[in-house]
């Protein structure tokens, strides 16, 4: 599914209104009927509503809610933010079209028409959708700071005004919704953690926007979705033997930390990889040999970084500690092996501390930092978006890809191309999870799948075994070892 920026949903919608064809006032009538089906679906039927709209097609899809409800009987009061002009053709055809309804309507040109919500109200944001090109200020700002003091239950259409759909608008004033009801396909906005507060739960509802649109179109990022991992991965064929399916290492544990590693190998061997040896630390041997007994181990000083050539990938990183003498395990896996690899935790932090190592990864490897691995290597960004585009801007650089791990992990391109993860949930917010897709990427690279095949597909069986894994008990209880039980199921779910 493509993430499409303001301008391509525009075009989207205007190839709709001329190739179905249907004027934009029955496209708004739909967008808005979806809205509204989608209330009266969840729980909001016989509610009271105070709904809010602006003077563009935000406020125009508002208007036809507003007709919607009040038709069957539902209590609405509409407020208009007056912007000084008539609004937008689409707008007023349905300010006349309410007018003959039993709605109130009332019309806010200054602060004293500002008045408070009835407590029993659903609140309706349509002040402003994806025309928004400045900061909500003055009046605008005034009426968005009182519906979020208001503590009434916010439901946005589109987007909650004073959002940009395609970039930041952190320390901007913007609606905080419990709910955001938008068109089609995610935006930009709807995937960045610092919109988290006012985006609520996003639904997407299918508006008919013609498909094909779609082909004609490059869209800046893509959502790894069934479809797309299903498309990669292989079946097996019946003669297959395990020399098919990759030699993968690890390098990983050190005292302390070699559950870290066990998750590794047990997740990398769980993922299909035809043979497996973990290069641990002497005392893990024990540890490693009983919990993962499918994997071989090599143990010596400094995790023995000997013979690496003979594997088809390797993974480095998970459990591994930060001492001064893996900067020389490091310099020699790199020096070994310059094939694409997987690259994650402390040896991320390593290669932070020493950025000289970074040049030195081999090309088309995955490096897998949660954001906090990223500062640390590449610095601070002033949003999330500036966040994206370093990432792209890195990975191209270094000739690398670059999973940045969160809600929806953003996989990173060296083409410059971008995607956000849609699988995973918060329960997966536990420690372990990370070497759990550092050991299922790892186990995709040994099965010759490209990088970027196998950080797609990665990234998005490790959020689905964590989607089934909570489904099956609950988020809170979910443990990193739970997405390694639910990866077989994780792929069949695929077809
Ligand atoms: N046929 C269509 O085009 C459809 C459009 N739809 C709706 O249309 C919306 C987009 O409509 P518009 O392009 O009219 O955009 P808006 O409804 O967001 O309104 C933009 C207007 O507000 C002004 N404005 C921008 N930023 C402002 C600010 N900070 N303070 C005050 N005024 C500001 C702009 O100058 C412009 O006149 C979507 O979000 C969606 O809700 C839906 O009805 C689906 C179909
Ligand atoms: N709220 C969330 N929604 C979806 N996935 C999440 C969420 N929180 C964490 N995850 C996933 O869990 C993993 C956590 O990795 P990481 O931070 O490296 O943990 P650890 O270092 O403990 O292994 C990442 O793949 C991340 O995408
Ligand atoms: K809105």
């Amino acid at each position: 599914m493509q993430i499409f920026a303001t301008e391509q949903i525009r075009a989207w919608d205007e190839y709709t209104i001329r190739h179905e064809p249907i004027a934009s006032v029955d496209l708004m009538e739909r967008a808005a009927t979806a809205c509204y089906e989608w209330l009266l679906q969840h729980h909001y039927k016989g509610r009271s509503f105070s709904i809010f709209c602006g003077k563009g097609n935000n406020g125009g899809d508002g208007l036809v809610i507003a007709r919607l409800l009040a038709q069957s009987n539902h209590s609405v009061t509409v407020y208009i933010l007056e912007f000084g002009h008539k609004g937008t053709e689409d707008f007023q055809i349905n300010l006349a079209r309410l007018h003959e309804t039993a709605a109130s309507i009332l019309f806010i040109s200054s602060n004293e028409a500002i008045h408070p919500i009835p407590s029993q109200d659903v609140v309706i944001d349509a002040l402003l959708g994806s025309g928004i090109n400045r900061p909500a200020d003055g009046l605008t700002a005034e009426l968005i700071q009182h519906i979020n003091n208001s503590g009434n239950e916010v439901i946005a259409i589109d987007i909650p005004s004073g959002l940009y759909v395609d970039h930041s608008a952190k320390g901007n004033i913007v609606i905080k919704a419990r709910h955001t009801l938008s068109f089609q396909c995610f935006k930009p906005a709807f995937l960045m953690p610092e919109n988290a507060e006012s985006i609520g739960d996003v639904h997407l509802l299918d508006i008919g926007l013609l498909p094909g649109f779609l082909e004609q179109q490059a869209a800046p990022f893509q959502l790894v979705d069934q479809a797309m991992v299903s498309a990669i991965i292989r079946p097996r064929n019946p003669f297959d033997h395990k020399g098919d399916y990759g030699h993968a290492a690890i390098i990983a544990g050190s005292y302390g930390m070699m559950g870290a590693a066990v998750l590794c190998a047990r997740a990398c061997l769980r993922s299909g990889v035809g043979k497996l040896t973990c290069h641990i630390p002497t005392q893990g041997y024990t540890i490693m040999q009983v919990s993962a007994p499918e994997a071989m181990c090599r143990t010596g000083e400094n995790h023995s970084p000997h013979e690496l050539e003979k594997y088809d990938t390797i993974g480095v990183g998970p459990g591994l500690g930060t001492h001064v003498e893996n900067f020389d395990l490091l310099n020699s896996v790199f020096e070994q092996n310059r094939r694409p690899m997987v690259i994650d935790a402390d040896a991320l932090n390593l290669i932070g501390q020493e950025k000289a190592l970074l040049k030195q990864i081999p090309p088309g490897s995955i490096i897998t930092p949660h954001p906090k691995e990223f500062e640390r290597l590449f610095g601070k960004t002033a949003n999330d978006y500036d966040r994206i585009q370093l990432a792209l801007q890195k990975a191209a650089e270094y000739n690398i890809y670059i999973v940045l791990k969160g809600r929806y992990t953003f996989i990173a391109s060296p083409d410059g191309r971008g995607y956000f993860n849609s699988s995973g949930n918060p329960g997966m917010a536990t420690g372990g999870t990370g070497d759990v897709l550092t050991g299922i990427i790892t186990g995709l690279l040994a099965q010759k799948y490209s990088s970027l095949h196998a950080a797609l597909a990665g990234v998005f069986l490790h959020g689905r075994s964590g989607d089934l894994a909570a489904a099956y008990s609950s988020q809170p209880s979910l443990i990193a070892s739970d997405l390694i039980e639910f990866l077989g199921q994780a792929y069949q779910s695929l077809t």
